[in-house]
């Protein structure tokens, strides 16, 4: 089995994409793993499948897969990367482009400055969207938001309580307001957040620095995936959340470690816009990528 793959990034957020709709590919979690790893594999911190659409106003539908082999909700720098490799591919000319996620429709504009704009869809507040079990635990309001105080023990460090706004980008979100992102503990408390059990599908966790009211510093400790250089979705929750809360208004510049994003939010759609770039091209031989994987973790 050989399927041709496409190696992006969008602000250094690095996929494998592929043609789920010239090629016939069946991604096992298996597969999905050993094409993320680093060593053994490609190496990316997602892969994106473009597969023919189940929505009839759907061009195509876009399915995201985790580092970790999880199929996930969303992915936005993944839909500006997705749009990029339909139009180079020749799947399509359509601009926009309408892809099909697990809660909807996207619209994704190629933009005369190689820029791609994405109108990313829902986004919800209740913690059940996520979901987040959030019995007994203390409350803070800010704003037009409700942070909740989860208590946390890092290894080796005091037990500290940080506070999180919680919201659903079709996949799960929870920011927290810190000083300073350089010396966020995001490898310490990153991993904590992302599988804590409150989490039923695990979340996102953002680390988000306000330098003004149009522009923030961000970080993600990502659902499956670890700290990545740039989080479309989580730029999206962060800013939506600093709005809520009185820190931020419309638009909001999110610089990520690997790229600027601009994101647009009015109350009811959210809109992103930034780079998306093709790296290289290549082959995966499945049979050859399957027969060699770690000994352990
Ligand atoms: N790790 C995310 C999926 C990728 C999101 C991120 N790469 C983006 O650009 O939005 C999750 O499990 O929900």
């Amino acid at each position: 089995m050989k399927w041709p793959f496409t190696k992006m990034h969008g602000a250094g957020n690095d996929f494998v994409v592929l043609d789920g709709v010239s090629n016939r590919i069946e991604l096992t979690t298996e597969i999905a793993r050993a094409i993320a790893h680093r060593q053994f594999g490609v190496g990316c911190d997602q892969i994106l499948l473009v597969d023919t659409p189940t929505h009839p106003e759907a061009d195509f539908r876009y399915r995201i897969f985790n580092s970790d082999g999880s199929e996930v909700e969303h992915c936005g720098n993944g839909a500006r990367c997705f749009v990029k490799f339909v139009h180079e591919k020749g799947l399509s000319r359509r601009n926009p482009l309408r892809a099909e996620i697990a809660t909807g429709l996207l619209t994704l504009q190629m933009q005369d400055d190689g820029e791609v704009r994405v109108e990313m869809g829902q986004t919800r507040f209740d913690v059940q969207s996520l979901p987040f079990d959030t019995s007994y635990l203390p409350t803070q309001t800010h704003g037009q938001d409700t942070l909740y105080g989860l208590t946390l023990t890092p290894a080796a460090s005091p037990q500290q309580t940080v506070w999180l706004s919680v919201l659903s980008i079709s996949n799960p979100h929870a920011v927290q307001v810190v000083e300073d992102v350089s010396n966020a503990p995001v490898a310490a408390i990153g991993p904590l957040i992302e599988s804590h059990p409150r989490f039923a599908r695990r979340v996102n966790a953002g680390f988000m620095q306000v330098l003004d009211r149009h522009h923030i510093r961000l970080r993600v400790y990502e659902r499956g995936a670890g700290e990545t250089l740039a989080c479309g979705t989580g730029a999206c929750a962060a800013v939506a959340s600093g709005i809520r809360q009185g820190l931020l208004d419309s638009p909001v510049r999110v610089d990520t470690r690997g790229g600027r994003l601009t994101i647009e939010w009015n109350g009811n759609q959210l809109q992103m816009t930034g780079p998306a770039t093709t790296v290289f091209e290549g082959t995966l031989d499945i049979k050859h990528l399957l027969s060699s994987q770690p000994v352990f973790e």
